[in-house]
């Protein structure tokens, strides 16, 4: 018998739980769809009619007039540069050392990080971001600010405490022993609490020993659950710095594979120009590569080969690399990957919206291996959501009111949709944004 509590949504619902890049038709459109959600969880999906004969005493929330999409998920943003966002026309190593390291050392002030914890997280969840990958601080202090806003607002954050120990800036440097020390605290108070995870988080092997790319392997072995993430192959000029300091590495991904940090739960972000034996690794763990087209744009980084991954069979999934990208928007991340791919003539791949959609949820789900738990709409999951909405007279309300068929509303939202479209927000059936 269904509960008091159970919510019956009523919407236009689309969503992706097979691959696009593997299945046609992998898009699965409802356009009077209902979702019967009951502490949080999906109990039942299918027309409105049906559902609702089904469980006719549900509370019936009415969401028609946009589209219900599973909550997005940003496999790659760093929480410190959310106040730095827009350094544009200069190259990584640059913007590093004059835009986002300047702001990083700021959050060894924990009320400062609070403060910026706060920014970052009302950002990314007006965006309709309902799970994220962030890329911490490198102070603990900032580490545990960011948790507890992260749980106050209700985000299935991961995360951890960044480590490097050379060429950034001495406020950001640490010692293998203390990268352990700290990361280990970390993982004992928050890994798992409630909907948090743990992340070991090397910035990159440029500003990483041997010896601290080994302690955090040692944190890996020892809490073989936790996730890991760091940067790979973004720009020339890095990977350069990378050989030079690595003479006896394979390549770029050997330094993190040699410390035991490629697996199935690894995300590298980039990843713009690799080798193929990086890509046949890479598969072969499962290790997936967050794709980050507005900050490859910005920063000038390059055209992820998009082509080369999917042949090579490596999992790939969307960041918005805030701050070297834009902005919290996936469906900006969307737009760009189709933009790029567009432009590289026959080496690209033409994303369809069901790409999109699946680029933006299913696949960070299956790269932060959190599949059974969110990503899509199946019997089972949490109802993470995000209700696009715009509001009356703006253009997309325009293009939904003409649009012949969901699929080219869901095309629209992703080609002229903003964060102000993001008219509410569910987490594991909680609200945790509605447009003011
Ligand atoms: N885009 C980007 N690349 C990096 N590589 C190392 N740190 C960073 C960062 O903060 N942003
Ligand atoms: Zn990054």
């Amino acid at each position: 018998m269904p509960s008091p509590t159970a919510t019956l949504y009523r919407a236009t619902v689309l969503h992706t739980p097979d691959s696009p890049f593997l299945k046609a038709d992998a898009l699965q459109v409802q356009s009077d769809g209902g979702l019967l959600v009951e502490s949080g969880v999906i109990r039942a999906s299918g027309s409105y009619g049906d559902v609702r004969a089904a469980w006719p005493d549900a509370t019936v929330t009415d969401l028609r007039g946009g589209l219900l999409l599973p909550g997005f998920i940003d496999t790659h943003v760093h929480y410190p540069q959310v106040r730095v966002i827009g350094g544009l026309g200069l190259p990584l190593l640059d913007w590093l050392g004059q835009c986002a390291l300047p702001e990083e050392v700021r959050l060894s002030g924990d009320s400062y990080a609070r403060g910026v914890a706060r920014d970052f997280l009302g950002g990314l969840i007006s965006a309709g971001t309902t799970t994220a990958l962030v890329f911490g601080a490198h102070f603990q202090g900032a580490m545990h600010a960011f948790f507890e806003e992260a749980a106050r607002r209700g985000l299935r954050a991961v995360s951890g405490l960044v480590v490097s120990d050379r060429l950034l800036r001495d406020e950001l440097h640490t010692t293998p022993q203390r990268a352990y020390d700290e990361g280990k605290a970390l993982i004992e108070r928050w890994h798992g609490v409630g909907r948090a995870l743990y992340a070991v988080t090397p910035r990159f092997s440029l500003s990483a020993s041997e010896g601290i790319l080994d302690a955090c392997g040692a944190l890996m072995r020892e809490f073989p659950d936790v996730r890991f993430t760091s940067h790979i192959n973004e720009n020339g000029r890095e990977i350069e710095v990378v050989r030079e300091l690595f003479p006896s590495a394979r390549d770029y991904l050997d330094t993190y594979e040699r410390a035991g940090l490629v697996g199935r739960r690894s995300v590298l972000a980039h990843n713009v120009h690799p080798s193929d034996r990086e890509l046949g690794v890479m598969a072969d763990h499962r290790c997936t590569a967050a794709h980050c087209p507005c900050s490859n744009s910005a920063l000038g980084s390059g055209f992820f080969p998009l082509r080369r991954h999917l042949d090579a069979g490596v999992p790939v999934s969307l960041g918005s690399d805030v701050g070297g990208g834009t902005g919290f928007s996936l469906l900006k991340e969307g737009l760009q990957a189709h933009f790029m791919q567009n432009l590289m003539g026959a080496e690209g791949v033409a994303l369809s919206p069901a790409h999109l959609l699946y680029l933006a949820t299913r696949a960070g789900a299956q790269a932060l291996d959190l599949q059974d738990l969110t990503g899509d709409f199946s019997v089972g999951r949490q109802f993470d959501a995000v209700h696009l909405q715009p509001a009356p007279g703006t253009t997309l309300d325009t293009v939904f009111r003409h649009a012949d068929s969901p699929e080219r509303a869901l095309a629209a939202a992703f080609a002229t949709g903003t964060p102000a479209d993001v008219a509410r927000v569910w987490i594991g059936g909680d609200e945790v944004h509605r447009r003011g």
